[in-house]
C-alpha cells in the first residue's frame, strides 16, 4: 500500500479535566476521500483543529508528509488545503479576483495555477463575475478553488455540504472525486450526517465521544441486482433460471454488471419489450447494517 501522506500517532485532548480526544489514530492516503463521521459534540472539529494547527494536543502527534505539526510547522502545515463551513470570500470583488488575492498568500501560485482549479471546479463560464451573484454551491466551489491553489497534498473540509440542496451536494461530490483522483490529494470530510457524504468517501471513520470506535473502507458499490419493466412479464417466466422477483409492477434480476449485455440480448431475441433497466444500488446504511447489525448506525444518530 502506498504510504500515507498524513499521520495521526495517539492524540489526545484535554480540555479542564475533560478527556475530549481519547488515543486517536488514523492514516489519511494520496487519492483517498475519508469521511470523518460522528454525532454532534463527538471530537471532530476538536481533532481538525489539532490537524491543522489551531490547537495543540495534549498528547499524540500529527505528521504531514514526513513533517511533525508541533516541530517543523511551516513545512507540515504548507501542505494542508483547508476548507470550512462557509469559505470566506469577497463578495463584491469576482471570484476571480478572489483567487488572485488568496494566491499571493502563497508562493509559486501562477495565474496557469489559477485557470486550472477554476477548470477543476467547473468555475470558467463565471469566474470574473462577483461572487454574490454566485448560488451557495459556487460559492462552495470556489472555495474548494481556493484550498487547491497551492497544490496541497491533503485537503481538509469541515461539514462541507451544510445548506447545499441534494443537487448541490451531488455536484461538489463530482468536483471533489475528480480532484481526488487528477491531484492525487488524501481527503477527509467532517460530516454528522451519514447520507449526505456516503457516495462522496472511498472509506469512512467514525467518531464517538472522543473515540474512533469503526474505521472501514467502502465496498465499490457494484449493483447485483438490477430493477427491469418489461412489455411481457408473463414471457419472462421459465425463459431465465433465477427466480424473478415483482417490485412496483418491474421486476428485480440477480445480475452482475457483465451478464447485463447478455441479458438483453435475450430479451430482445425472444420478443420481449425492455422499457427499463436500472442497477439496484445498496447505500452505505444498509450495507452497515448489514455489516454491524446496526450498531454503528445507532452510533452516529
Ligand atoms: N474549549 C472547550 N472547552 C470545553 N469543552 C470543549 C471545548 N471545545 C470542545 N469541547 C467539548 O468537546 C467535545 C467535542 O467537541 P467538538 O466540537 O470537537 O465536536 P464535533 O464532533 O465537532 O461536534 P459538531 O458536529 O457539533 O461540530 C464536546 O463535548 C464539546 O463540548
Amino acid at each position: 500500500m502506498t504510504k500515507p501522506i498524513v499521520e495521526i500517532k495517539n492524540l489526545n485532548k484535554k480540555i479542564k479535566g475533560k478527556h475530549i480526544i481519547k488515543n486517536l489514530n488514523l492514516d489519511f492516503y494520496p487519492g483517498q476521500i475519508t469521511g470523518f463521521l460522528g454525532p454532534n459534540g463527538a471530537g471532530k472539529t476538536t481533532t481538525i483543529r489539532m490537524m491543522t494547527g489551531l490547537m495543540y494536543p495534549s498528547e499524540g502527534e500529527v505528521v504531514i508528509d514526513g513533517h511533525m505539526l508541533s516541530k517543523n510547522y511551516e513545512k507540515a502545515i504548507s501542505n494542508i488545503g483547508v476548507i470550512v463551513e462557509n469559505p470566506e470570500m469577497y463578495k463584491f470583488m469576482s471570484g476571480y479576483k478572489n483567487l488572485q488575492h488568496f494566491a499571493r498568500m502563497h508562493k509559486g501560485v501562477t495565474k496557469e495555477r489559477i485557470d486550472e482549479v477554476v477548470a477543476q471546479v467547473g468555475l470558467q463560464n463565471r469566474i470574473h463575475e462577483k461572487v454574490k451573484t454566485y448560488s451557495l454551491g459556487m460559492r462552495q466551489r470556489l472555495g474548494l478553488a481556493q484550498a487547491m491553489l497551492h497544490r496541497p497534498k491533503f485537503l481538509i473540509l469541515d461539514e462541507p455540504t451544510n445548506g447545499l440542496d441534494p443537487a448541490g451536494i451531488r455536484e461538489f461530490r463530482m468536483y471533489l472525486r475528480k480532484i481526488a483522483a487528477e491531484d492525487n490529494v488524501a481527503i477527509v470530510v467532517s460530516s454528522h450526517l451519514l447520507s449526505e457524504i456516503e457516495l462522496m468517501v472511498d472509506r469512512i471513520a467514525i467518531i464517538q465521544n472522543g473515540e474512533l470506535i469503526d474505521i472501514r473502507e467502502l465496498e465499490q458499490q457494484v449493483a447485483a441486482q438490477y430493477y427491469i419493466e418489461v412489455g411481457q412479464p408473463e414471457q419472462l417466466i421459465g425463459l431465465f433460471e433465477e427466480p424473478l422477483e415483482k417490485e412496483k409492477g418491474g421486476y428485480v434480476v440477480n445480475l452482475t454488471k457483465e451478464e447485463v449485455p447478455a441479458f438483453v440480448r435475450r430479451l430482445v431475441e425472444s420478443g420481449i419489450d425492455l422499457y427499463t433497466i436500472q442497477p439496484i444500488q445498496k447505500g452505505l446504511e444498509d450495507q452497515f447494517i448489514e455489516m454491524t447489525g446496526g450498531g454503528a448506525i445507532d452510533a452516529i444518530r
